[in-house]
């Protein structure tokens, strides 16, 4: 049977990067990937830098609960050419629950593969302790058979050792590896996989999500203002849009903890700005 990894972790931690790391040293694996962002749109899916077909993208919500119709009938999709593929990996959305995905996964006919949860060093500590996510941020790290300690260039090497116990307390089956930029490579998925146990759970009290829309292109300064200016309870913002400055390219906006991060794309700008911000808490 074909392996299923979940690769999870909270908003921002680093999912994307590292699935992007994994398809650029694909070296000949069939693999079929499957992304979930829990905006409206697909932000994720412009992000993955891959070459070919094999990335299906779901927006629209989190898997792990409300479109597990969306991810049953993709997990078909894939499932009528598992033949052909050693490995199939779904990037989960910020908000969800890594194993209810593998519980899916299993009902659909796959085995169960690693499952990865990506962690940032600088704010995790925080946010497992917030009183609005911090059920989700536990529930991640409770699934995880490896987990990924990103972002190490933010902390300092006493937050790191901190890191270390509070992750043998909390996850304490997991393995853990320290990145910056998430820069491993397909072993991170080798190794024994644990059965999902206990059943879902609702998170989505915790988050609110909504879209801003431009007709593209927007004020570069006038974006930064508006963006930095949102509340602390937002979470994480992203989005792909195009500049006045630079008309002929698509950027990547992106807030997880304090600064904005604005990354010039290796493609055509969208038609319109899109960026989706999500907040903890209540509305
Ligand atoms: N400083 C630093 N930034 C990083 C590192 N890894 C990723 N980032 C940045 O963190 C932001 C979020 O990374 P993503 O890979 O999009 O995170 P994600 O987990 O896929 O985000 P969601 O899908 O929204 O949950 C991006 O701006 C990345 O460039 C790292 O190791 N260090």
């Amino acid at each position: 049977m074909t392996p299923l990894h979940v690769i999870g972790g909270y908003l921002g931690s680093g999912k994307t990067t590292l699935v992007n790391r994994l398809l650029a040293s694909a070296d000949g694996r069939r693999v079929a990937v499957l992304v979930n962002d829990f905006g409206d749109i697909d932000v994720d899916g412009a992000l993955i830098t891959s070459a070919d077909d094999d990335v299906i993208s779901l927006a629209n919500g989190c898997v792990c609960c409300s479109l597990a119709d969306g991810l049953v009938e993709a997990f078909a999709v894939v499932r009528e050419r598992a033949d052909d593929l050693d490995r199939v990996v779904v990037e989960a959305s910020g908000v969800a629950d890594p194993a209810s995905i593998v519980r899916f996964g299993v009902a659909a006919g796959f085995a169960v593969g690693r499952v990865v949860v990506v962690v940032d060093a600088e704010t995790v500590r925080r946010r497992a302790t917030d009183r609005y996510v911090g059920d989700t941020v536990l529930r991640q790290l409770e699934a995880a058979d490896v987990c990924v300690v990103n972002k190490v260039d933010l902390v300092d090497a006493a937050e790191i050792v901190r890191l270390h116990d509070w992750l043998a307390e909390t996850a304490p089956d997991a393995d853990v590896i320290e990145t910056v930029r998430c820069d491993l490579g397909w072993a991170v998925l080798d190794g024994d996989a644990t059965e999902p146990g206990g059943s879902g759970f609702d998170h989505h009290d915790a988050h609110s999500t909504r879209t801003l829309e431009y007709d593209a292109p927007v004020d570069r300064a006038w974006l930064v203002a508006e963006l930095e200016g949102l509340p602390d309870t937002v979470v994480r913002v992203k989005g792909v849009v195009a500049f006045t400055d630079d008309p002929d390219r698509a950027w990547s906006v992106q807030r997880v903890g304090g600064g904005l991060d604005l990354e010039r794309l290796d493609i055509r700008p969208p038609e319109r700005t899109r960026i989706v911000v999500i907040a903890a808490g209540p509305q």
